[in-house]
């Protein structure tokens, strides 16, 4: 029998430092690691993993939480990177917190709760919840002023969840009055009582869910035990729980973890890092590594993981003048940092694609190049720029910019004209091109309406056109509103955009018709009425601005533009099998990876973004720069002025010169020799022999081994070839 303290999991691939054995052996109720970007955290979490495993606790008995399904992606990967079979990681509930909730809830609302996740379908009930709270509340509150139009929608969606995140509006208000509650709450009583009309249609008035936006699960199942719910006496039985990331920590979340840790054979082990708080709207704060878990498990243990093991000191310095604090990496590897300057978007652009061509000069794989935009329109310039050196790129499924929603509206404006529609191939764009243009022209149908026309539409494409032709539905009794109004003036300027479309010449420049098609359709205006948050409006102007420039910057006929935006969509999707350059958002590459991070548009106005909280963007700025490996690209206007001001945060020349005096000391340093086991074949049927020869079981792996320094002669057979 192993010693308690012996390490009983050893990774494959690495040498765990002392700081990551002493987690992985750590044997405190409760565990927490804050540490820097790349130090290993959620390695270091597969770790404890693997040695509760080795240990023998079944795997069912493990539940890994994280904030984000991409995180959740992360730790699963760790997981088979460090050498967990397969089969065991199928059976660690690895989750996050919103699908663990939603499961939990489900056991006490059934599972046909809806699950809305996009901001369109959410600000219907919004509106419902608006005129509810009109007709309970008017005259009986003072200041109540609730407007419907989009920025009120897009402040009354971030009020609500915030208020849920928070837990505020679980708090002890009831004997209050709508003004004095909301006050306390710090929250406009519009908002407020707004808010208490969704939550009463959203739980039906108590019965039990009808639907559900994002994080509706984790607040519901932290009100449930909170309330006194005996959910968590159905919780299954976990005995060791993780949470990765956990500077995205709220208090929702914290409460369920509450739950989780404080049945009794539960041990916990959490980590984050205070410096990549990026959602504070939906209530993250660094109080919770800071202070909040300190005051709720007084003898909580505090681990240090002090090393950078993502990049060499060139990179580690330069973060640690960006943020101001201590970080070290003793790693022999020369992790560049490259800066390049342009004068436009296409010239950025082009610098992204020289930045992949030298990438791919100096020997490396371009699989291994990730370019992090700060927002989604920014791909455009770069995703035609690496169409014409081509290059092949991968984006998250339907995030291509020729699959967002206002190009899919202007696309399928175009193939209604150019009678079309079977030019474009792929059934799922299709699909979203009804869809968007359904919600860009503000038409109301019943899903289930929808559902028939799309089905026809994919047997007959040419039927696309006739979509304006079907009726708008109303309820019966329902009288037109002012809001209906401003979309039934959307609806008919499509239509005379859409005649008028069908008279032009298919050899009239692109640009010319693009442009007046926006203005007929009144795009912008749309726009900022459909498209919730002021910001996610900002966005799509920029996106339709730059369809504009690459169709002017093109030349091209609208027939030839209608044929490349085609042809462009079947290059990318015949190519997704060979090797890419990765485009994704810096938001959601939080816990991954590259060896070369590529930074683009880095000015003024883009990043920092003027419309979010300064320290939030530098913590997006931190989390971006920090994924990269072995190259850092940051690309930034001609004109320094205009350079994000993050770049000179970074004290380029100062931190590396450190690192450089830093990196031979890392190269002087002596190198551990890998502790190796030599793993052997011997299956189910050959146990009882390898056993006797002296053979160990890994639990973890599921396989035999034998220590290296063992004799293998008897164990030939079994030896991978
Ligand atoms: N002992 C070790 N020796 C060498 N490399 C290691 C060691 N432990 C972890 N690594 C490597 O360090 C890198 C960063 O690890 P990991 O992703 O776990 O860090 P993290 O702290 O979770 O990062 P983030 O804060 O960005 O989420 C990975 O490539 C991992 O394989």
């Amino acid at each position: 029998m192993n010693a308690p303290n012996t390490v009983r999991f050893t990774p494959q691939g690495l040498i765990p430092t002392a700081e990551q054995t002493a987690i992985q052996l750590a044997q405190n109720k409760v565990v927490l690691i804050d540490a820097n970007a790349g130090a290993a955290k959620t390695t270091t979490l597969a770790l404890r993993i693997g040695e509760a495993l080795a240990r023998g606790l079944a795997p069912e008995q493990i539940l890994a939480l994280t904030f984000t399904p991409e995180a959740r992606e992360v730790l699963r990967r760790r997981l088979l990177e460090v050498g967990v079979a397969r089969a065991m990681v199928e059976r660690i509930a690895v989750l996050s917190f919103d699908d663990f909730s939603a499961w939990m809830m489900d056991l006490v609302d059934g599972d046909d709760v809806r699950q809305c996740h996009d901001t369109r379908t959410l600000k219907n009930y919004a509106l419902q919840a608006m005129d509810a709270a009109g007709e309970r509340y008017a005259g009986r509150v003072d200041g109540l002023e609730l407007h419907t139009h989009s920025l009120a929608l897009s402040q009354f969606l971030d009020v609500q969840l915030n208020l849920k995140a928070t837990m505020a509006l679980d708090s002890d208000v009831e004997f209050m009055g709508p003004e004095e509650a909301a006050e306390v709450l710090g929250v406009p009583v519009s908002d407020y009582v707004a808010t208490l009309e969704y939550e009463r249609l959203r739980l039906d008035g108590g019965a039990g869910a009808v639907f559900r936006g994002p994080f509706d699960a984790t607040y519901d199942l932290a009100c449930n035990l909170h309330e006194g719910g005996r959910l968590a006496e159905q919780f299954p039985d976990y005995r060791l729980v993780l949470c990765d990331e956990l500077h995205d920590l709220n208090e929702a979340a914290f409460r369920i973890l509450e739950a989780l840790i404080d049945r009794p054979q539960c041990f916990f082990v959490g980590a984050g890092d205070k410096d990549q708080v990026i959602h504070a709207k939906l209530g993250a704060s660094a109080e919770y590594l800071n202070r909040r878990f300190g005051e709720r498990y007084p003898k909580l243990q505090r681990y240090p993981l002090t090393q950078t093991y993502r990049h060499g000191p060139h990179l580690a310095y330069a973060m640690a003048e960006f943020k101001q604090k201590q970080i070290e990496s003793q790693l022999p590897l020369r992790t560049e940092i490259e800066q390049a300057h342009y004068g436009s978007a296409a010239a950025c652009a082009q610098l992204a694609v020289a930045a992949v061509r030298q990438w791919k000069a100096d020997g490396y794989d371009i699989d291994g190049c990730a370019i992090l935009i700060r927002d989604r329109h920014q791909s455009m310039a770069i995703e035609n720029a690496l169409i014409d050196a081509d290059i092949d790129y991968r984006t998250p499924p339907m995030a291509g910019y020729l699959q967002r929603d206002e190009i899919l509206f202007l696309r399928g404006l175009l193939a209604i004209a150019l009678k079309d529609f079977g030019a474009v191939k792929s059934e799922q764009v299709r699909t979203a091109i009804v869809d968007a243009l359904v919600a860009f022209s503000e038409m109301k149908f019943s899903p289930r309406s929808m559902d028939n026309f799309k089905q026809q539409i994919l047997k007959s494409p040419d039927l696309l056109g006739e979509l304006f032709l079907i009726e708008d539905e109303r309820r019966d009794g329902v009288v037109a509103s002012y809001r209906d109004v401003a979309s039934e003036a959307t609806k008919r300027a499509v239509i005379g955009a859409l005649a008028w479309l069908s008279t032009v010449d298919p050899a009239t420049p692109a640009a010319t018709v693009l442009t007046e098609l926006c203005e007929r359709v009144q795009l912008t205006a749309t726009a900022r009425r459909i498209f919730v948050r002021a910001y996610d409006a900002g966005v799509i102007n920029k996106s339709i601005a730059s369809l504009l420039e690459a169709a002017a910057a093109s030349g091209q006929s609208l027939a030839e533009f209608w044929r490349a935006v085609n042809a462009r969509e079947a290059f990318i999707r015949r190519k997704r099998d060979r090797k890419s350059v990765l485009i994704e958002c810096a938001a959601n590459a939080k816990g991954k990876e590259f060896d070369h991070v590529i930074l683009p548009f880095l000015q003024d106005g883009e990043f920092p973004h003027p419309l979010q909280p300064k320290r939030e963007e530098e913590n997006l700025f931190y989390v971006a720069a920090t994924r990269a490996r072995v190259r850092l690209t940051l690309l930034s206007p001609s004109e320094s002025a205009q350079r994000s001001s993050f770049i000179a945060q970074m004290r380029l020349p100062k931190s590396s010169a450190a690192a450089e005096a830093a990196l031979g000391r890392n190269e002087r340093a002596p190198v551990a020799a890998p502790a190796s086991r030599h793993y052997l074949t011997a299956g189910f049927h050959d146990k009882d022999q390898v056993k006797a020869l002296g053979a160990k079981f890994d639990i973890a792996r599921r396989a035999w081994y034998v220590e290296s320094d063992t004799n293998l002669e008897a164990f030939a057979a079994w030896l991978k070839k």
